[in-house]
């Protein structure tokens, strides 16, 4: 009987995840300056892990976001891996055309549900947010570069309150028919439960379909991989996700880092959905970040891990 109830679980979900890193870009901009080696090297590590990809910069205003002021850096000392995209947040033409110059193999805009939180993050109205995106838009569809979109406070807004679905909707949809090839929904503030996620979802697929979408959820109440899980559930097979649990939002006050790389490659081995990621790999570019950041990793899978290969005597 036990069985039965599982197959029938399982047999919903997907076979294969692609995991979007997005560590050095969403974690790193939240944190203290970390050193234009110490970007390199988690982006090599995170290339050596199996993910196929990489968020590695962002081409935003300096003045905005200092912490990704060496984007174009971090490109240029990166080793390639040909397999893999390595991407870039470009907020307007000018942030494409740096993308472009820096050698980003794929750029994302990116947007909200919220007129506030829009208002904070890049200072123009969700209508005016549009507007910027379309030259972007054209010009990478020009260039045979792909854009992903995103949208922000799909469950909440640290300045609104709560987001209507039908607000996440009407922009997703609109960055979809703009050309976004993906469409991330991001649980900026990490207020999201699986029943918030399931309504939202509900009304993103009326207007999207699954196969285009990704979720991006922070980890602020401890909800992450219940919304990943119930996301799964609903046939979402992209997960962003930062290597450690590192960053925030620095328009987010009080947000946590996007849930764990380690964390979703653990529960996607649990459920023997395939994502290509080794665990060990992935965890070992987790704890050399956080050695760099002299914190304690937010990954309780990194830290079970070190602890066991510090008990082994440094062997896995
Ligand atoms: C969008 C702007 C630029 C508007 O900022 P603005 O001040 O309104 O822009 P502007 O067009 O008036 O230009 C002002 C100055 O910025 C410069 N500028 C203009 N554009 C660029 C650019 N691309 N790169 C570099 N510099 C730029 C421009 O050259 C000018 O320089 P000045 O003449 O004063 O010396 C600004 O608000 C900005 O950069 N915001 C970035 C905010 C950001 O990066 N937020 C974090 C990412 S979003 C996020 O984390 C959520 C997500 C994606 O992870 C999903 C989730 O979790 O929900």
């Amino acid at each position: 009987m036990a069985l039965t109830l599982q197959m029938k679980t399982n047999a919903a979900l997907p076979d294969q995840v692609r995991i979007v890193e997005v560590g050095p870009r969403d974690g790193l901009q939240n944190e203290q300056a970390v050193s234009l080696e110490a970007k390199i090297a988690l982006v090599n590590a995170l290339s050596a892990s199996g993910l196929q990809v990489i968020e590695t910069g962002a081409f935003v205003s300096p003045k905005w976001v200092p912490q990704m002021a060496d984007s174009a850096a971090v490109f240029a000392g990166i080793s390639r891996n040909p397999q893999l995209t390595y991407s870039a947040l470009t907020p307007n033409l000018q942030g494409y055309q740096a993308a472009l110059a820096a050698g980003a193999s794929e750029v994302a805009v990116f947007g909200a549900a919220s007129e506030a939180f829009t208002q904070k993050n890049i200072n123009c109205s969700i209508a005016e947010s549009l507007e910027r995106f379309a030259p972007v838009l054209a010009q990478a569809h020009a260039d045979g570069i792909r854009v992903r979109g995103y949208v922000s406070c799909v469950v909440g807004c640290p300045y609104q309150g709560e987001v209507d679905p039908a607000d996440v909707a009407r922009v997703a949809k609109a960055l979809y028919q703009m050309g976004c090839y993906e469409i991330s929904l991001g649980d900026t503030i990490g207020v999201g439960t699986p029943e918030k996620v399931r309504r939202m979802l509900d009304a993103v697929l009326e207007v999207v379909p699954k196969a285009k979408l990704a979720v991006h959820f922070h980890d602020t109440y401890g909800q992450a991989l219940a919304n990943i899980y119930q996301a799964l559930h609903m046939g979402i097979n992209v997960i962003d996700s930062s290597v450690a649990g590192l960053g925030g939002c620095p328009y987010a006050a009080g947000a946590s880092g996007n849930v764990a790389t380690e964390e979703v490659v653990y529960l996607l081995n649990g459920l023997g959905i395939e994502s290509g990621v080794d665990l060990q790999k992935i965890a070992q570019a987790g704890w050399a970040i956080s050695d760099v950041l002299g914190k304690t990793s937010s990954s309780k899978v990194g830290l079970a891990l070190r602890a066991r290969c510090n008990d082994n005597n440094g062997k896995a």
